[in-house]
């Protein structure tokens, strides 16, 4: 069996940022610069690396980013107001609160705060209410990421049958909506699914979205089946894994994602394509 094609998403974020970039610039000379909140509570390592990142990003495409460090006792309440803040701000165009928060701050709470016309994650419920009725909003970013890496891979979706593992709100359950919107059969597993490897080894497309590393291995895949991997585990000397065991899935897939280098990049690429987005919005409601 020869080996899978790789998928990469560092290549095709890129790719699309450029296009994002070109956005932004066109932006400016009509006077807007776009803007994006990040509000990241607490000190967890992996957010702050994240949040880095999603500055770094911005600054490279001419995004205007600030970053709200809250500490990890600040109430709900305050976090709340801070929102209502950056919803009325016209120097922001995108609020991303950085998840998970604190145990006793209510995410669903937070979330439902952002305005929809800010909610560049895709994540507050009119959002997720929109996408589920196909109507024009903004899609959270990874599962969007995929469908990019998808499309440019040149990867058919209509009539396939894709197999979800995983179900969260953020990456698993919208996931199977866009390959649904685009004609996929899509099939939802979890934790509580019997027998996984009977049900994966039926899909032509996987998206692997569990938070175990290496989880999928060979006896769950189809030989030519297109394998995404949105896992971002770490191992004990903090580098990287999928949820895919790369190296042995990639010897029966016909497409694999890798990790890094895969769904990660393309998360980012989408929030500034959302946040750019949202930027030219109110220009047009000037008009
Ligand atoms: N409100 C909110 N929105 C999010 O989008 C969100 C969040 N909270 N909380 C945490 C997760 C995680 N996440 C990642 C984004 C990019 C990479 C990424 O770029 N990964 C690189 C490698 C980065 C590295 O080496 O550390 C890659 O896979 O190649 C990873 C993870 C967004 N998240």
């Amino acid at each position: 069996m020869s080996n899978a094609m790789i998928i990469n998403g560092k290549e095709i974020g890129q790719e699309i940022r450029q296009s994002v970039a070109e956005q932004v610039s066109k932006l400016k000379n009509q006077g807007v610069t776009p803007g994006l909140a990040v509000i990241l509570v607490g000190d967890n390592p992996a957010s702050q690396t994240y949040v880095r990142n999603k500055q770094k990003s911005c600054e490279a495409i001419g995004i205007y980013s600030e970053l709200i460090k809250l500490p990890k006792e600040v109430s709900e309440d305050e976090l709340l107001a801070q929102i209502r803040f950056l919803n009325n701000s016209e120097s922001i165009h995108g609020i991303l609160v950085q998840l998970p928060l604190p145990e006793h701050i209510n995410e669903d709470k937070v979330i439902a705060t952002i305005s929809p016309e800010k909610d560049v994650d895709g994540f507050s419920p009119v959002s997720v209410g929109k996408m589920m009725l196909g109507q024009e909003t903004y899609l959270p970013c990874t599962p969007f990421g995929v469908m990019k890496l998808l499309e440019y891979a040149k990867v058919d979706i209509a009539g396939k049958h894709a197999v979800i593992v995983g179900r969260s709100h953020i990456v698993g359950k919208p996931m199977g909506q866009l390959l649904l919107q685009k004609d996929a059969t899509v099939t939802y597993t979890h934790s509580k699914t019997p027998d996984l490897p009977s049900i994966t080894k039926q899909a032509d497309i996987i998206v692997a979205a569990v938070g175990r590393p290496n989880f999928i291995t060979k006896e769950h895949v189809k030989p030519g089946a297109v394998v995404i991997d949105v896992g971002i585990n770490r191992d004990e000397n903090n580098k990287l894994i999928g949820d895919v065991d790369f190296a042995e899935v990639e010897q029966v897939a016909s497409h694999i994602t890798p990790v890094p280098g895969g769904v990660g990049p393309m998360t980012i690429t989408m929030l500034l394509y959302n946040t750019v987005q949202s930027a030219r919005k109110t220009l047009l409601q000037d008009k």
